[in-house]
């Protein structure tokens, strides 16, 4: 049985190379999957050109793709691979922040709660990639960029957020990006269709996402889409592997067998 598997190479959008580059190189170089040194604000001291640069210590992998495509089953399955680790996204924290659920209030009123939960994903998301690394290959459910790319774009494009919060977003999206250094090494796209993935939902049944109509999913489909396959959106920050995930469980984990050399070697590309 063939299975159909596309790479697609993307000029990457931080140079994983670390020299010294002043204040603000070392401030980029050194988050996510670098080895973390004192900063200036916590040592007060300049860091030592030599035996100081940072060292690159693990390959980073983001599994995106719709809600319900089958991401944490994904990655449930790699992570029995002892070289990986997985970091699922931070959802419980969207549920549950100080007793507050903004993830509810959000499907319940985007145009009130929008702001506030992007806001936190945004965070969350941030926090997620420049945690301290446990092993080798570390894959990484979605990412701060889809956080923006699909999601807080949807929310503007359909008219379920005002421009105001939209632009304070972006700024701080913007800053986020031009100030660390989020390292991306590859992306694994689950593409499915949107049908499939408003089935799974059904079955999955979390309480939150019981009023999401097919057509939300069919636009977090398309805006998927077009940030990774058509790539007339925005930044891709990584190659992209595009694995279709329509299929059932059985075979799409033959397919994850298949393809993991190549996200093994996801340094190399
Ligand atoms: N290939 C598949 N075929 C059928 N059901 C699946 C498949 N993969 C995952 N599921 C089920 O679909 C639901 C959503 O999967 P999940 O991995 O939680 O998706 P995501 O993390 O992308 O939201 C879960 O109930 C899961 O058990
Ligand atoms: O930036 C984001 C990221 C996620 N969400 C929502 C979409 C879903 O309801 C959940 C994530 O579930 P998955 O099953 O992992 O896709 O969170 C969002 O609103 N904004």
């Amino acid at each position: 049985m063939s299975v159909c598997v596309t790479l697609v190479s993307a000029r990457r959008a931080v140079a994983p190379a670390c020299l010294w580059t002043g204040w603000s190189g070392w401030r980029k170089a050194c988050a996510g999957g670098f080895r973390l040194v004192p900063s200036r604000a916590r040592s007060g001291t300049r860091p030592r050109a030599a035996g100081h640069l940072p060292v690159r210590c693990c390959v980073q992998i983001c599994v995106e793709g719709n809600i319900a495509s089958g991401k944490t089953t994904c990655l449930e399955y790699f992570s029995k691979t002892s070289s990986i680790e997985v970091l699922t996204e931070p959802i419980s924290k969207w549920r549950d922040v100080r007793g507050h659920n903004p993830l509810a209030l959000m499907y319940q009123d985007p145009l009130r709660w929008g702001i506030t939960l992007q806001t936190y994903v945004q965070l969350t998301m941030l926090d997620r990639h420049l945690s301290a690394v446990a092993a080798p290959v570390r894959m990484m459910e979605r990412s701060i960029f889809s956080a923006k790319y699909i999601f807080v774009e949807n929310l503007f494009r359909s008219g379920k957020m005002p421009e105001v919060d939209y632009a304070v977003l972006s700024e701080w999206f913007d800053w986020i990006t031009a100030n660390i250094c989020i390292p991306v090494d590859l992306i694994v796209y689950l593409q499915t269709s949107p049908q499939t993935c408003h089935e799974r939902l059904k079955q999955r049944c979390r309480e939150e996402e019981k009023v999401i109509p097919l057509e939300y999913l069919e636009s977090i489909h398309q805006l998927y889409e077009e940030w990774l396959i058509r790539r007339t959106s925005w930044p891709v920050p990584a190659p992209v592997l595009v694995i279709p995930a329509d299929h059932n469980l059985q075979r799409m984990l033959h397919q994850y067998e298949e393809n993991r050399a190549k996200i093994l070697a996801a340094s190399c590309l």
